[in-house]
């Protein structure tokens, strides 16, 4: 058997279009363009890849795009003063703070002081909450992108069995109240879990998004199952990978995201989304 791709990329592009079809809208009709603040803290080569493609997609979109580039050694007193600001901002519908934060900054006291009607990336608690209430207002974007590609290939979610590997805040534990709230049973695995291997196995659906290059062989996959990589690890030749190994997985699997082209183009075209969802909201 070989898989078939499911095509992130691609679907991402179709989304963003969309998106910008609705900024043209919104904009003829009288109404602002829907405003986003990405705030990077410090200069991280990753970070500033990922907020570099925030930025472009929202400006092809139509986008009101701010960039805030704080110096490193940002106090928090100066980062919190930012998000007052930009939580005041009528131009703001949407503030991004990328992850993660210089270790002297605590991520969980910033993401309490962006308004949640503005929290794009769904971190801040009261989303956090909504969503496991089975009530989601503003959804974490990985999360979100994933269940997108899941209803584009027809997941049945109900009677299937989905494993994550990894329990992060951005991705594992939202990914888990999705995929409860489409009906599927979940399992979450984390780093101490023993025998990964025999979860795998059992996996119909599998979310890898642990963050380490190559930890799922390809040879445990469940045959015909789905495998949605989100691990994004570049290797010392500068290649990126996922967490799963595609070859083998590849060879067992029904359905399987690549790396880059799975995931990561969903994140970004799920915060154009967020952003134009609360852009829509703010305007009443
Ligand atoms: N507050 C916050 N929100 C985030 O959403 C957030 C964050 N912090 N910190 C870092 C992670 C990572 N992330 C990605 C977005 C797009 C790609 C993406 O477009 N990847 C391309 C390739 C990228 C490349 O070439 O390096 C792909 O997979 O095809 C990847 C990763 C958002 N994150």
């Amino acid at each position: 058997m070989t898989a078939q791709i499911i095509d992130g990329k691609s679907i991402a592009l179709d989304i963003r279009r969309e998106v910008a079809e609705q900024v043209r809208q919104r904009t003829a009709s009288g109404k602002r363009p829907p405003g986003l603040a990405v705030v990077l803290v410090g200069s991280d080569p990753a970070s500033s890849v990922y907020v570099r493609k925030k930025r472009e997609a929202c400006e092809e979109a139509g986008f009101h795009a701010e960039d805030h580039d704080l110096d490193p050694n940002t106090t928090q007193e100066t980062l919190n003063a930012l998000i007052e600001q930009l939580n005041e901002d009528p131009a703001i519908d949407g503030i991004l703070v990328q992850l993660p934060l210089p270790d002297h900054l605590d991520a969980d006291e910033m993401l309490l002081r962006i308004r949640p009607d503005k929290d794009v990336d769904g971190f801040h608690p009261y989303n956090v909450g909504r969503l496991c209430q089975r009530k989601p207002e503003l959804r974490p974007c990985t999360p979100a992108g994933i269940i997108h590609l899941l209803d584009a290939i027809g997941t049945p979610y109900k009677g299937q069995h989905a494993v994550i590997v990894g329990a992060s805040n951005i991705v594992g534990r939202p990914m888990t109240m999705e995929l409860l709230l489409k009906g599927t049973t979940v399992t979450v695995t984390h780093r101490f879990t023993g025998d990964l291997p025999r979860f795998v196995a059992d996996a119909d659906l599998l979310i890898a998004a642990a963050g380490k290059p190559g930890l799922i062989d390809g040879e445990w996959v469940k045959p015909g199952s789905t495998v949605i990589d989100v691990g994004i690890n570049r290797t010392e030749s500068g290649k990126l990978i996922g967490d799963v190994g595609f070859d083998a997985a590849s060879r067992r699997a029904g359905w399987i995201t690549p790396v880059p082209g799975g995931v990561g183009p969903m994140t970004i075209a799920m915060l154009l989304r967020n952003t134009l969802e609360a852009a829509n909201n703010h305007d009443g």
